[in-house]
């Protein structure tokens, strides 16, 4: 049995065409499905619905064999624990600063609100400054504005949720895409047949970004 972790909304929606171009197809909707486990038209191929933040957990701890998660989300994760074989180029975005338009540099420490709390340390630590990390679990945009924080760091897209609120992109940490993610001991067992889905699923996302 091959299980590949994947979580609901823009992840499952962008691969599930790739998986179909590798003959994985659930056999009902995850999107509606209350199911965690979801068997596929490939009868030795299940899907896992878990949180996008679980998904590197699930893989390096083998209860997944594969799985698809954010660059952000695994630069947070951090580790060796994990294979990440593909760029599936899908869920693309930015992990940027961002900060109240037009408000000045603070003077001393930083306060920084963040869902991104590892990422944030190493950040500022290259740049060898002084910052107070806010750990937070969503709507970041809130807290320049309320006063909870100077900055936040977040994922930017078209940049929409930052104007709504005030904020302005600053500085830019990383380019952000989603990847496929192997269990080290799933790649050494079951080799020939990830590979063989590994190449499947490259030549998906290339003839996609061909045409
Ligand atoms: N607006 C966006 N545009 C493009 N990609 C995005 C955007 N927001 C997030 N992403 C990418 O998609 C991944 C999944 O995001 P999604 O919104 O589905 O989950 P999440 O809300 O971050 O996770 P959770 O629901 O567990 O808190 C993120 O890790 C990021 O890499
Ligand atoms: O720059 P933007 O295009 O506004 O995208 C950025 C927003 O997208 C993400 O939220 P969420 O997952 O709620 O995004 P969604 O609104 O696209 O569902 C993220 O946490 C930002 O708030």
């Amino acid at each position: 049995m091959l299980t590949i972790a994947l979580s609901k909304g823009r992840i499952l929606d962008d691969t599930l065409p790739l998986l179909a171009e590798a003959g994985i197809v659930p056999t009902e909707n995850p999107d509606k499905s209350r199911k965690l486990i979801i068997p596929t038209t490939q009868d030795d191929v299940r899907l896992l619905i878990v949180r996008a933040t679980d998904v590197p957990t699930y893989v390096e701890h083998g209860a997944a064999d594969l799985g698809v998660a954010g660059k952000d989300v695994l630069m947070e994760y951090g580790g060796q624990g994990l294979y990440e074989p593909l760029d599936l180029q899908i869920a693309q975005c930015k992990l940027m600063t961002a900060g109240a338009i037009g408000a000045p540099e603070p003077k001393g420490r930083l306060r920084v609100a963040t869902k991104f709390v590892n990422v944030a340390k190493r950040y500022y630590a290259e740049q060898g400054r002084q910052v107070d990390i806010i750990k937070l679990y969503g709507s970041m945009e809130l807290a320049p504005l309320i006063g909870l924080a100077d900055k936040i760091i977040d994922v930017v897209d078209t940049g929409n949720t930052l104007r709504a609120n005030g904020l302005e992109p600053q500085e830019m940490i990383a380019t952000i895409s989603s990847r496929l993610v192997v269990n080290k001991a799933s790649m050494k067992m079951q080799h020939a047949r990830i590979q063989s889905l590994i190449d499947t699923l490259r030549q998906a996302v290339e003839s996609r970004h061909r045409g």
